[in-house]
C-alpha cells in the first residue's frame, strides 16, 4: 500500500515527547524539523535546563540542539493538548512512565512507542503494555536503523512507523517525515516491534564476537543465522516475514551488529574483551535477551544464538563455550527455517 507523500503539506501538530535521553531528544529535533511544535518531558530537572540551553550533555554530548524544544519536568504540562505522544523511555521503564502519564493523557491521540525491547518480567510486547494502561489511545511503533546522534545531527535516516491500521501508520509517517527523516509505514505492528527488540540481542552478540577476536567470518555467520532466529520468533508471533526483511529487522541488524556506535554492540564488545560492564550506557538487549530466551524455550522455537547470549549474560557459560556449542550442533540444511 502506498504511504503518505513527503511533499504533502500537513499542518503542524503539538507533539509530546516523553523521555529526555538520547533518542527522545533526537526525535524531538526530528519533530521540530517536520514542522511540529514539541514539548519534551524529562524527569530530571538538570536535563530540562540543559535542553533549554540548547544541549543535552549527558545523553547527546557535543551536539548543539536547534532551538524550539519546550522541555519540562511536569508530565501534565508536556501532555496538555498534545495531538500525538511519543514514548521514548527504555522498554523496562515504559510501564511506569505510561502509568504516570495515564491521568493526563489526552483521549484518543496516537501513542507512538519508540523503545526497542520486551518487558523482562512479563514477556509483554510494548504495544500490549500500552493497550493495557491506555486502552483509549491508538498505538503505533517507530523503529528501524537510526542512531540518535545521526538523527540529531540531521543525517539522512529511514525508519518505519507501524500501527494495526495502515491509515494511522501512513498518516503518522507522512507527518513525521522531513528532508532527512524518511518514514515508511506498515500495518505489521508486531513484526516491527519484534524486529526492534531482538536486534539488540544480536547486536550484543556482534560486539562480543568482535571483542573476543573471533573474526569477521564469525560475525557474518552470526548475523545471518541470527536473522533466521528473528524470522522464526517473528513467525511465532504472527509477524509478516517481509517486515523483518525491512528496516526494523534486517536494516537494524546491519546497523547495530557491526558498529560500536551501538550501545548494545559496545556492551558486547566490553564483554568480549573482559572489560567491566558496570556504568556502560543503556543496553536494551540485556533484559530482552533474558526474556527472549524464556519465550523461545517455552514456545519451542529453535533459537540457539538468543539462548547463548542470555546464558553468557547471566554468567552460565563463557563466550568460547557458547561458540563451541553453536559450532558443534547437529548439521542441517541451510534453508531449514
Ligand atoms: N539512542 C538511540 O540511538 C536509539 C534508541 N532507541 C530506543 O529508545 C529507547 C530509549 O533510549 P535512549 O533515549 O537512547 O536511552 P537513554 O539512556 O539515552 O535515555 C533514557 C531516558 O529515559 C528516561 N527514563 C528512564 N526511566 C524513566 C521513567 N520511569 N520515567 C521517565 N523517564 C524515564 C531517562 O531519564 P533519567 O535521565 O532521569 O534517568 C532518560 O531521559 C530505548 O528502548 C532504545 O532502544 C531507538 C532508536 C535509537
Ligand atoms: O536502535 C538503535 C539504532 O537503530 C540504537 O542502538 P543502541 O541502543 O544499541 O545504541
Amino acid at each position: 500500500m502506498t504511504g503518505g507523500d513527503v511533499s504533502k503539506a500537513t499542518s503542524g501538530w503539538r507533539v509530546a515527547v516523553l523521555g529526555g535521553g538520547a533518542w527522545g531528544t533526537a526525535l524531538a529535533l526530528a519533530m521540530l524539523r517536520a514542522g511540529h511544535s514539541v514539548r519534551l518531558f524529562a524527569r530530571d530537572q538538570e536535563t530540562v535546563e540543559a535542553i533549554g540551553r540548547g544541549e543535552n550533555p549527558r545523553y547527546l554530548p557535543g551536539i548543539a540542539l536547534e532551538p524550539g524544544i519546550d522541555a519540562t519536568s511536569d508530565i501534565k504540562v508536556a501532555l496538555a493538548d498534545a495531538d500525538c505522544v511519543l514514548a521514548v523511555v527504555p522498554a523496562q521503564s515504559l510501564r511506569a512512565m505510561l502509568t504516570a502519564a495515564k491521568t493526563h493523557m489526552p483521549k484518543g491521540v496516537p501513542l507512538v512507542l519508540c523503545a526497542k525491547g520486551i518487558e523482562r518480567d512479563t514477556g509483554a510486547l510494548l504495544s500490549a503494555i500500552a493497550r493495557e494502561i491506555l486502552p483509549k489511545n491508538p498505538v503505533a511503533a517507530l523503529s528501524g536503523p537510526s542512531f540518535a546522534t545521526d538523527v540529531a545531527r540531521g543525517l539522512p535516516t529511514a525508519v518505519v512507523v507501524a500501527a494495526r491500521g495502515e491509515g494511522l501508520a501512513a498518516d503518522l509517517a507522512a507527518r513525521f517525515s522531513a528532508e532527512n527523516l524518511r518514514c515508511y509505514s506498515s500495518d505489521d505492528l508486531i513484526g516491527v516491534e519484534i524486529g526492534g527488540a531482538l536486534k539488540n540481542v544480536f547486536a550484543i552478540a556482534g560486539g562480543a564476537i568482535t571483542g573476543a577476536g573471533l573474526g569477521a567470518s564469525a560475525q557474518a555467520a552470526m548475523v545471518t543465522r541470527g536473522f533466521v532466529e528473528l524470522r522464526r520468533v517473528g513467525a511465532a508471533f504472527g509477524a509478516k516475514p517481509e517486515t523483518l526483511m525491512g528496516l526494523s529487522g534486517l536494516g537494524d541488524l546491519l546497523l547495530t551488529c557491526s558498529s560500536a556506535q551501538s550501545r548494545n554492540f559496545a556492551y558486547g564488545l566490553a564483554l568480549g574483551q573482559g572489560k567491566p560492564l558496570a556504568g556502560l550506557p543503556l543496553a536494551e538487549g540485556v533484559p530482552t535477551a533474558a526474556i527472549a530466551a524464556r519465550i523461545v524455550t517455552e514456545r519451542r522455537i529453535d533459537a540457539p544464538i538468543i539462548t547463548a547470549v542470555a546464558a553468557i549474560l547471566d554468567g552460565t557459560i563463557t563466550i568460547r563455550q557458547a561458540v563451541s556449542a553453536l559450532m558443534t550442533r547437529p548439521l542441517k540444511t541451510e534453508t531449514d527455517v
